[in-house]
């Protein structure tokens, strides 16, 4: 809508290569294993992986916190945290909750842009209409500031890399290099740069929180299934106090609940057809009920091949970032009910769960209370025992 859309970079561990100008420079391990490969330790970025972890483990002691001064928990806030800071961190090269509002802001209202029907897109006799109605005003303002904010990283970097400080060899760091050295055979200039980072951001961020959201959501709606997954985390940690990304390979049941909680996700281009496809009792036995176990002992898995479950996609354009929003989500939700006991508000059940969805994009709830819980108690190490 802004910027020019770019071609997909290739995304960290998503060992998918969609088509981009970078491709041919970035090797099969992924991105990770092109910014680190030959450089020197003082100067490789720490692995996604560690930032994942680290970042859920903040999360972790914030709902700790919380709890122990009996304050209500909300999610919706928590998700939405943490996803930003873990995609920050690797596509902007730091986190920016230090401006936690200013920042927010700009995202909620890019999402909200881009998910706005725009009557002139379908009628071109009717554009006038945008102008009537402010939609093109607000388009231009939120252009003008997330150009702004872009800019900003970009000369963050230039600056610190001129005073050769803090190299970190991330998404910002690389385009620059490619920039500098044309690498990539043709010229870089700064809105592609800008461009590409926008797409990884906006592309990466919004949609892992709503997923995490409605996941969440819907675990508390199941309680039962919640439990499962709980059991299941707290036997594959051995009694740690939390779940690595390691133990995830063990978490069966929890990857069979994230299938199938991943066809309310999106409202990407092809999320009719999804909805379609999870409802087709030709497909699906007992379409319309919440059955994870379905995913138990068979081979459907999200990389496209499987039509009957595409949240991310097919073909060329499939998302890139699948097995690191995956990651994101697993390791969030695993430790979520490994750590903590939940449910919903004063004792609601999940009739009373307000579902309402709001404008965007991505399709996420209309009320964050939904996600948030008073009655967390806080798993206790000591008193565990296996
Ligand atoms: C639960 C989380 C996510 C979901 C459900 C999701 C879903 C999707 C879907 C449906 C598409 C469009 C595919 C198509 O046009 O056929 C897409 C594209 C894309 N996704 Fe994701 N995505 C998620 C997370 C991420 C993450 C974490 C990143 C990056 C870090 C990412 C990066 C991208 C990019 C760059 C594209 C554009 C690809 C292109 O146009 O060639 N996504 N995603």
């Amino acid at each position: 809508m802004f910027l020019i859309k770019p071609q997909a970079a290739v995304i960290p561990e998503s060992g998918l290569h969609a088509p981009s100008v970078f491709s041919s420079h970035i090797p099969s391990g992924g991105f990770e294993h092109f910014t680190q490969r030959g450089l020197p330790s003082n100067r490789r970025v720490q692995s996604y992986r560690g930032i994942r972890e680290e970042e859920t483990a903040l999360a972790m002691e914030d709902i700790t916190r919380s709890c122990s001064s009996g304050l209500p928990v909300n999610l919706s806030e928590l998700f939405s945290a943490t996803t930003n800071n873990v995609v920050s961190r690797i596509a902007l090269g730091r986190k920016y909750s230090e401006d936690t509002n200013k920042f927010k802001k700009l995202l909620s209202d890019f999402s909200e842009l881009l998910g706005t029907s725009n009557v002139g897109d379908y009628l071109a006799w009717l554009a006038w209409v945008s102008h009537v109605n402010g939609f093109n005003d607000k388009a231009d303002k939120g252009a003008k500031a997330f150009d702004e904010f872009l800019d900003g990283v970009i000369e963050e970097r230039i600056n610190r890399r001129n005073k050769h400080v803090n190299y970190q060899n991330d998404l910002v760091d690389i385009l620059l290099e490619v920039q500098k050295e044309n690498t990539v055979g043709l010229p870089i200039d700064r809105t592609s740069i800008k461009a590409l980072i926008l797409d990884m951001f906006a592309a990466g961020t919004h949609t892992t929180y709503l997923a995490l959201e409605w996941k969440m959501t819907e675990l508390l709606r199941h309680p039962k299934v919640m439990k499962e997954v709980k059991n299941e985390a707290r036997k594959v940690s051995g009694g740690k106090s939390s779940i690595s990304e390691d133990d995830l390979h063990n978490m069966h049941y929890l990857k069979a609940v994230i299938k199938e909680l991943s066809v309310y996700i999106l409202h990407f281009r092809c999320c009719f057809q999804q909805y379609q496809q999870k409802t087709d009792p030709s497909s699906w036995e007992k379409p319309e009920e919440f059955l994870p176990d379905r995913f138990l002992n068979n081979s459907i898995d999200f990389k496209g091949q499987h039509f009957e479950l595409i949240p991310f996609g097919s073909g060329r354009r499939i998302c890139p970032g699948i097995l690191f929003a995956m990651q994101i989500s697993e390791l969030f939700l695993a430790n979520l009910v490994h750590k903590f006991d939940w449910s919903l508000p004063g004792g609601s059940n999940d009739k009373e769960l307000d579902m309402t969805e709001s404008v965007g994009i991505t399709s996420s709830k209309k009320s964050p209370r939904i996600a948030t819980t008073n009655q967390c108690s806080v798993y206790c190490e000591n008193v565990y025992a296996m």
